[in-house]
């Protein structure tokens, strides 16, 4: 067992992106990260399932919810330190080792609470430790489980963690796997999907863990198909639902619902986020005991994103925007040493033709999006994770709960799908009480959106005048970039819009402001659309629109809308 001391957090975050790397990379998974618990296996007990229970019940009245306010001041870190509580010696080895010296706050605020048994849901702000604050009594749980008997067929699962992407759950386990330096006999497994069923279920079978990682679908489909794997689940004491809003939102309810019922009643539940929306609202009635928890560490308004990272919009036509872009990009880099820059944007495609048009201006700049292979998008992760002097243009698979440590500026490229995601994508800045920028380019006909972020302390920032230097790069810039790129680009923004009700209600409309896309990409003559995608999109038809006959089959594979 190696014991080399308390880790910096430059350390820290390198061990752990080398586990988030194994647990993506691995052809089975597994490699030497799963520890091998055969030794110390039992029959898990046979709770009882919820599952002839109604699911969603609207939120009944006479629920109790208790809040509790948490501290609110604007550091993330408390003064309580881990040996305070009663935790493992082993478990607090390992929390000194990753070099975490005191709480945080939403760590200080759920932790007494869980361990007098409470069930809670906890908002706290993005990057302030929610990962950690669900671990910690989760091994503490699993340490308290009876051991499971070497001969066991199907050894319980004690922990099982829900997060809403592939990311996700891999950070959350490396994490765990960090605190878990000092326990040798207790195990972490993910299930993922990326990889075929067949060969999560042979590593689950091979390298039995006591703590189980999950995202809903995948997790899903091992109920339904891997022998043993239901019964494995009735040995679950802790069910933690992270991101909670984000799993509904992504479409996970009727996942979450078949979860909740594959696990025993007796239990005890977290759900953690950094927004709580009525449909979160909703699932703690079902997932969570009545007398749980609310354990809120945000005050609303202002309170909901970071003091220290300054909030900033910009309102101009589409055909400055590519030039903005470039600008403000150039005056990030010659202002900031070490800039780490993220730039959203609202699909797939579009991300793919802005990080095109970068690198053809010589920016050091990397993509993410749902169009790039798992391995391809945790290599990129992780290069950005480490490395300093470079830009990210991403999708929305990016904004939740992804720790890039330093991250000096988040540029917002067009309409974010709502409020939450807003605050979820700056979020990426200002991570444990850092300082950090956010800004968001809109068009004119896009600035509805900011009635939403109101009470955010987020201001106008006039336009600088136009650089006609810059202007020049950018359109040879877009000469340069691929046609298809432009092509997929703009069909897939025609879907993103399509789905903004605000935009879409005059279809008229939104094919001008689509062409007004495609001239600020350097087509003056729009793409045509397959009339198989228009009929889709239920735009046949429009004035303004160019059909390309005869494209049925190809574009089945290009989702139009997807991030
Ligand atoms: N007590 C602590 N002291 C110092 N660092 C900590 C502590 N607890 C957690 N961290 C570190 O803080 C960083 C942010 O934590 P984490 O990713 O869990 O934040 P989060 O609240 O889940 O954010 P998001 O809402 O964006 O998902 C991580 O690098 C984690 O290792």
């Amino acid at each position: 067992m190696n014991s080399d001391g308390p880790k910096s957090g430059k350390k820290r975050r390198e061990i752990r992106a080398k586990l988030v790397k194994k647990l993506t990379s691995d052809e089975d998974g597994s490699g030497k990260l799963v520890k091998d618990n055969n030794k110390s296996l039992k029959r898990g007990r046979e709770g009882k399932s919820d599952v002839d229970e109604p699911l969603i019940k609207k939120p009944a009245s006479t629920t109790p919810l208790v809040t509790q306010i948490a501290k609110t001041s604007d550091s993330y870190l408390s003064k309580t330190r881990f040996d305070q509580f009663p935790l493992s010696p082993l478990t607090l080895k390992g929390i000194e080792d990753a070099g975490f010296k005191t709480m945080t706050v939403v760590q200080e605020a759920t932790l007494p609470l869980i361990l007098q048994g409470k069930d809670i849901l906890a908002k706290a702000k993005t990057g302030t430790g929610k990962t950690v604050a669900f671990l910690l009594p989760s091994i503490e749980a699993v340490i308290k489980a009876p051991p499971a008997s070497r001969d066991n067929r199907h050894p319980p699962i004690i922990v099982l963690v829900v997060c809403p992407t592939r990311e996700l759950a891999c950070q959350a386990a490396a994490e765990a796997n960090i605190l878990l330096k000092y326990h040798p006999s207790i195990g972490v497994q993910v299930v993922i999907g990326g990889t075929k069923l067949p060969t999560e279920q042979r590593r689950l079978q091979k390298s039995p863990c006591q703590i189980l990682v999950a995202t809903p679908g995948r997790l899903k489909d091992h109920i339904d198909n891997t022998s043993g794997f239901a019964t494995r689940l009735m040995g679950v004491k802790v069910l933690v639902l992270d991101e909670a809003d984000h799993l509904l939102d992504m479409g996970f309810r009727r996942e979450i619902e078949r979860i909740i019922a594959a696990v025993p009643k007796q239990r005890q539940t977290f759900l953690f986020s950094a927004t709580v929306s009525d449909e979160v609202r909703q699932i703690c009635h079902v997932a969570l005991k009545r007398d749980h928890e609310f354990v809120n560490c945000v005050q609303e308004g202002a309170g909901e994103t970071h003091q220290k990272v300054s909030q900033m919009y910009m309102i101009a036509s589409l055909d400055r925007h590519f030039s903005l872009l470039y600008g403000l990009l150039k005056k990030h880099i010659t202002d900031n040493v070490g800039y780490k820059v993220i730039i959203f944007c609202t699909t797939a495609m579009v991300t793919r033709l802005v990080a095109d048009l970068l690198g053809k201006l010589s920016l050091n700049v990397r993509e993410i999006h749902s169009r790039k292979p798992q391995s391809y998008r945790t290599r990129v992760s992780d290069e950005f994770r480490k490395s300093k002097s470079i830009i990210l243009v991403t999708s929305d698979v990016s904004a939740r709960g992804v720790d890039y440590p330093d991250v000096s500026l988040v540029v917002q490229m067009g309409l974010p799908s709502d409020r939450e995601q807003y605050i979820h994508r700056l979020g990426r800045t200002g991570r444990k009480g850092k300082e950090g920028e956010g800004v968001l380019l809109l068009a004119p006909w896009e600035e509805y959106f900011l009635s939403s972020v109101k009470d955010l302390p987020i201001t106008k920032s006039s336009l600088p005048p136009i650089d006609h230097e810059a202007v020049k790069k950018v359109q040879k810039g877009l000469i340069q970039v691929e046609m298809t790129n432009k092509e997929a680009a703009y069909q897939a923004w025609l879907g993103y819009y399509k789905s903004q009700k605000k935009i879409a209600r005059d279809t008229t409309r939104l094919v001008e402001l689509a062409n007004e896309f495609s001239r600020s990409m350097g087509l003056s003559i729009p793409p045509a659309i397959p009339v198989n995608i228009l009929g889709k999109m239920g735009l046949k038809n429009v004035p303004g629109i160019r059909v390309a006959p005869g494209f049925d089959k190809k574009p089945a594979k290009r989702n139009y809308r997807s991030r």
